[in-house]
C-alpha cells in the first residue's frame, strides 16, 4: 500500500486551510456525482495527481477529489467524484485507498451512494434503499479488502460487521426525507449483494441472490464500508435502484415453447429486460437532485 502520510502531505498541500480537516466523507456512486455542484468553495485534485490513487475508468465516474463545504451549516467535506471498482483491475487495497486516506484526514463519517439492480420485487426503480446489512460473496471466498498482514497495530485482525451500518445515521437519512418531504415510497431500507462484476448477472444468479436474502445488487460499496470500518468510522449506505435485475421463472422451458407453437396453441413469451450501463446511468440522472439533496441533508443533521 502507498503510503498514506505521504498521499494526506500531498493533498493538503494543494488545499486552503479551512478546507483541509473534512469532517464528513462521501462517495459518489455511478452518474452521481452531481453533488459537486452544491458544495461551497469546491476544489477538486484530479485521482492522476495524488500518490497511492489509481484512476477511474468507468463511464459517469468523474476522477477527482473534491473538498468543500456543504449544506447550510458549511460543513466541510472531503467527497469522491467517482470511485475504483474491483473490476477496473484495481487491486483490492487501491479500491479502498481513498477511504483510508479519509480516515487519515480525520473524517469521522462515511456516506457512500451507488447505484444498483433491484432483486425485490416492492423495491421499484428510482428508489433509494437505505442499506442496513449486506451480501459479499468475494469477501466469503478470498477478495476481502483486510486480507495480509495488519497495517498497524491498532487495526483489528478479526473485524466484527454486525453492526457495520450506523443505526444513528440510518435514522437521519429518514428524518432528512421528512424535512424534504419525500414520499414514503421514495425510501426503501434493503441488503445490498456485492459481486465482482464486470457482468450484470445471469438470470440464475439474480435468483440465488435474492432467495439469499438480498434487495439490491452492485459491484462496489461493500469493500469501501469494510476499510471504512477497519478505520473506526461510521458507515451510511444509500443505493439508487436504477434497474431491475432479470429473474424469469426457473420453470420457463422453450421445449414447452415449440411444443405449443407445433400445436397451434397460443405461446406468451416471457417480457425480456437487458440491463445497461446506459440505463443505469439514466435513472442517476433523473433521481440526481433527490440523491443530492438527501446527502445534503443528512451532512445538515449531522453536523
Ligand atoms: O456501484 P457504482 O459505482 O455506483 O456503479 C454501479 O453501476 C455500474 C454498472 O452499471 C457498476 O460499477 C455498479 O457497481
Ligand atoms: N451487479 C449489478 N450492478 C448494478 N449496478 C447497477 N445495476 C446493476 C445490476 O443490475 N447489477
Amino acid at each position: 500500500m502507498a503510503d498514506l502520510t505521504a498521499t494526506t502531505d500531498f493533498i493538503r498541500s494543494q488545499l486552503p486551510s479551512e478546507l483541509q480537516h473534512p469532517r464528513i466523507g462521501i462517495v459518489c456512486g455511478s452518474g452521481l456525482s452531481g453533488l459537486a455542484a452544491v458544495i461551497h468553495n469546491i476544489q477538486k485534485i484530479p485521482y492522476e495527481s495524488i500518490p497511492g490513487f489509481g484512476t477511474s475508468t468507468v463511464q459517469g465516474h468523474h476522477s477527482e477529489l473534491a473538498f468543500g463545504l456543504l449544506g447550510k451549516n458549511n460543513v466541510p467535506v472531503v467527497v469522491m467524484l467517482g470511485r475504483f471498482h474491483f473490476y477496473e483491475g484495481h487491486p483490492i487495497s487501491t479500491v479502498v485507498y481513498p477511504i483510508r486516506v479519509m480516515a487519515k484526514l480525520g473524517v469521522k463519517e462515511v456516506i457512500i451512494t451507488n447505484a444498483a439492480g433491484s432483486l425485490n420485487p416492492d423495491i421499484p426503480v428510482g428508489t433509494i434503499v437505505v442499506v442496513h446489512d449486506h451480501l459479499a460473496l468475494p469477501n466469503l471466498v478470498g477478495t476481502n479488502p483486510l486480507l495480509g498482514p495488519l497495517l498497524s497495530p491498532n487495526h483489528r485482525r478479526f473485524l466484527p460487521l454486525s453492526d457495520a451500518y450506523s443505526s444513528s445515521l440510518r435514522r437521519l437519512v429518514f428524518r432528512a426525507a421528512h424535512q424534504l418531504s419525500l414520499e414514503k415510497s421514495a425510501l426503501a431500507e434493503g441488503t445490498y449483494a456485492w459481486v465482482c462484476g464486470p457482468t450484470y448477472e445471469s438470470p440464475a444468479e439474480g435468483r440465488f441472490l435474492r432467495h439469499a436474502g438480498a434487495d439490491v445488487v452492485g459491484m462496489s460499496t461493500v469493500p469501501e464500508v469494510v476499510a471504512a470500518r477497519d478505520e473506526g468510522m461510521e458507515v451510511m449506505v444509500l443505493s439508487l435502484v436504477t434497474n431491475f435485475v432479470v429473474i424469469p421463472p426457473s420453470y420457463w422451458s422453450i421445449r414447452e415453447e415449440v411444443e405449443a407453437e407445433l400445436a397451434g396453441k397460443p405461446v406468451v413469451l416471457p417480457t425480456s429486460q437487458i440491463v445497461s450501463h446506459e440505463e443505469v446511468l439514466a435513472i442517476g440522472k433523473e433521481k440526481a437532485e433527490v440523491m443530492k439533496s438527501l446527502v445534503q441533508g443528512v451532512v445538515e443533521l449531522l453536523a
